[in-house]
């Protein structure tokens, strides 16, 4: 039932407020009176399934927007952390719908989410609301994308420091019964700098710590002159990317914002971790070989599969 309590094995001082700390919070008191709860697009829902046996050992959940990178992006840290049974037969939880895909390995979860903020922010609320009837503690959350390098080799990695908006501001703006809420971005220094270490300790994961704008757009609103619309010079354009550049903006995607917004006002220590395709001073156009693409996007899931392994004591 969505209102069960997790059990409290400790309640006395500063334990209590720990575990407290660690618990996954929704800021919904709605939720405490619904006899179900129905997780639409993920195709769960709390009457039909056991969600804290199915789900109540997550401590890592990884989400990233191709429904193919996650899934193999599952085989590959089920191979990394060496756990019994045929990678090649992990199978989708979320089979029901063709919205998101979702794989479980061990503790880690992998999900899709699409493309922009309002795909990932239905699955963010319905992910959230998992974690939280699972009764999940100490969980981290990491997107692995692709993005948009401003000044940077394309390959590099850059773990985001701060996730900004159009304007650079480390904020997020919903629409909320007409009205715009402004919720904080902030994102988990101790994870970020982990992160970092972790990739010193890699060949070939060339990384940054650095602030990532989001859009709602790939085109125009990314400042390309590509699009099937452009309102803009190219002087124009180099302008917004070198005021970018000074604000600390190392790469342009499109979830960040609403991604840390969410997970900061929930409880819940999150990264972002985004490979530069291009460098967005130099073109617009993803040019590069399809092999390379590839190889690009595997080093976020190298890097933080890197993480998971330290945290779990598996690190060779
Ligand atoms: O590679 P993913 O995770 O989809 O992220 C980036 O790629 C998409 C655009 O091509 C946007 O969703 C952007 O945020
Ligand atoms: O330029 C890019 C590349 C990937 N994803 C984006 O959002 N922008």
């Amino acid at each position: 039932k969505a209102t069960m309590a997790p059990i409290l094995l400790n309640c006395m001082g500063n334990d209590h407020n720990e575990y407290i700390k660690q618990q996954v919070h929704v800021k919904n008191p709605n939720l405490e009176s619904m006899e179900e709860d129905v997780l639409y697009h993920l195709s769960l829902s709390t009457k039909t399934h056991n969600l804290p046996e199915m789900f109540g050992d997550i401590k890592f959940v990884c989400v990233g927007g191709s429904a193919n990178r996650m899934k193999a992006f599952s085989q590959f840290i089920h191979q990394e952390l060496k756990l019994p049974g045929n990678p090649e037969e992990i199978s989708d939880i979320c089979e029901g719908t063709d919205r998101y895909c979702m794989y479980k390995v061990g503790p880690v979860l992998s999900l899709s989410h699409g493309m922009g903020v309002p795909s990932i922010s239905i699955m963010l609320h319905e992910l959230i609301k998992l974690l939280y009837h699972a009764q999940c503690r100490d969980v981290v959350l990491f997107r692995l994308g692709t993005s948009g390098g401003v000044g940077l080799a394309p390959g590099t990695v850059v773990v985001t420091d701060k996730a900004v908006d159009y304007s650079f501001r480390p904020q997020f703006e919903q629409v909320v019964l007409g009205k715009v809420i402004t919720r904080s971005t902030e994102l988990d220094k101790g994870v970020a700098n982990e992160l970092l270490q972790c990739s010193s300790e890699l060949q070939n994961i060339p990384t940054v710590i650095g602030n990532t704008m989001c859009t709602h757009d790939f085109y125009e609103g990314q400042g390309r002159l590509d699009g099937a619309l452009c309102s803009f010079s190219n002087e124009e354009k180099l302008d917004y990317l070198k005021r970018a550049y000074e604000a600390g903006v190392r790469n342009i995607e499109m979830e960040s914002t609403v991604f840390a917004a969410m997970c900061y006002a929930c409880g819940l220590k999150a990264a972002v971790v985004c490979v530069t395709l291009l460098n967005r001073f130099e073109g617009d156009q993803i040019t590069s070989p399809h092999d390379v693409l590839v190889e690009y996007q595997q080093r976020p899931q190298v890097l933080v599969s890197h993480f998971i392994k330290k945290r779990l004591g598996k690190a060779v």
